[in-house]
C-alpha cells in the first residue's frame, strides 16, 4: 500500500473511531496486494483502484462496527461475502470475532479462504453455500450470533435470508445504501413474518467519500417458523412484502 493509501485508510478507520495497530495495518496492505493480484485472475471485485478498494472495500466494511453491535466473541455468518467484503476487513479489526464468509460462488469462497490463510487469519472459516440452505440445517439454523450483510439484496429478501440463522437474541446487522421507507416498511413486515423486530436504521455517511450509508439493525425476537427460508431462490423470486426485481 502506498503512503497516500494508507493515510487514507487510517482518516477513514478514524472519522469511524476505530484505530488500527501498525499489525492490522500491515494486514490491509497484504490483503490490498492479493485482492489486486486475485483480481488479475479472476473477477473478484469491480472496485480495482487502491482508493477504491480502501474506501468503498475496507473502509466502507469497517462501518459495520458502527454502534458496537459486533462487539465481543461473536458467531457470525456473512452472507454474500464476494471477495470477502466485510468479513475480511471485520476479521482484520476484531480478532474475537469467529467469522463464517458464505457465497455461493465457489472461486469467490476460495479466494476467501487462501487470503484468510495467507493473512494468518484463523478466526475466519468460509463457506460455499447458499443462505437458503444454511437455513434449513440443523448444524446452521438458529446458530449464530450475528448475521452481516452488505450489498447483497433488498432489506425484506435479507430477513428471510438472514433471519433463520440466527439464534433468539441475536442481530441481524445489514450496510445498506440509502434507503426509501417504502423499503424498510417491507423489511420490518418481513421481519416480523420471519421471526425479527427492527431496532434501528441509522443513517450515515462514508468517511471521506460522503455516500450516504444506512446500518440497519434487526432483532431474533422469536423462532423462525419452520417453512422459512423457502427453498432457493424463491426468497429473491417472490420477496416477502415486496417486488422482484
Ligand atoms: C454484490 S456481491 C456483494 C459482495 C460483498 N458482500 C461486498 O460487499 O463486496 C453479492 C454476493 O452475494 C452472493 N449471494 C447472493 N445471494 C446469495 C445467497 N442466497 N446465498 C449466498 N450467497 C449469495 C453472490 O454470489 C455475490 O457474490
Amino acid at each position: 500500500m502506498t503512503p497516500e493509501g494508507s493515510a487514507l485508510l487510517r482518516r477513514g478507520l478514524n472519522a469511524l473511531r476505530l484505530g488500527a495497530t501498525d499489525d492490522q495495518m500491515a494486514l490491509f496492505a497484504r490483503l490490498l496486494d492479493l485482492l489486486q493480484e486475485g483480481n488479475e485472475r479472476v473477477n473478484l471485485t469491480a472496485l480495482k483502484t487502491e482508493e477504491d478498494i480502501v474506501l468503498k472495500h475496507f473502509v466502507d466494511s469497517a462501518s459495520c462496527l458502527n454502534g458496537g453491535h459486533l462487539d465481543g466473541d461473536l458467531r457470525v455468518v456473512d452472507i454474500g461475502t464476494g471477495a470477502g467484503f466485510p468479513s475480511l476487513p471485520l476479521a482484520i479489526l476484531r480478532p474475537e470475532l469467529r467469522i463464517t464468509p458464505l457465497d455461493s460462488i465457489r472461486k469467490k469462497v476460495d479466494f476467501v479462504r487462501a487470503t484468510a490463510q495467507a493473512l494468518g487469519l484463523d478466526t475466519v472459516h468460509p463457506m460455499v453455500g447458499r443462505a437458503e440452505t444454511l437455513g434449513r440445517s440443523p448444524e446452521h439454523r438458529q446458530r449464530y450470533d450475528r448475521v452481516v450483510v452488505r450489498a447483497v439484496a433488498a432489506l425484506p429478501i435479507l430477513m428471510e435470508l438472514a433471519l433463520p440463522l440466527l439464534a433468539e437474541g441475536g442481530l441481524l446487522v445489514a450496510q445498506k445504501g440509502a434507503i426509501t421507507e417504502e423499503e424498510l416498511d417491507a423489511g420490518a413486515n418481513a421481519a416480523a413474518e420471519v421471526g425479527g423486530e427492527v431496532e434501528e436504521a441509522t443513517p450515515f455517511l462514508l468517511p471521506v467519500l460522503g455516500d450516504a450509508r444506512t446500518l440497519v439493525v434487526v432483532r431474533k425476537v422469536r423462532a423462525t417458523p419452520a417453512r422459512y427460508p423457502r427453498r432457493e431462490g424463491v426468497p429473491t423470486q417472490q420477496p416477502l412484502f415486496w417486488r422482484a426485481k
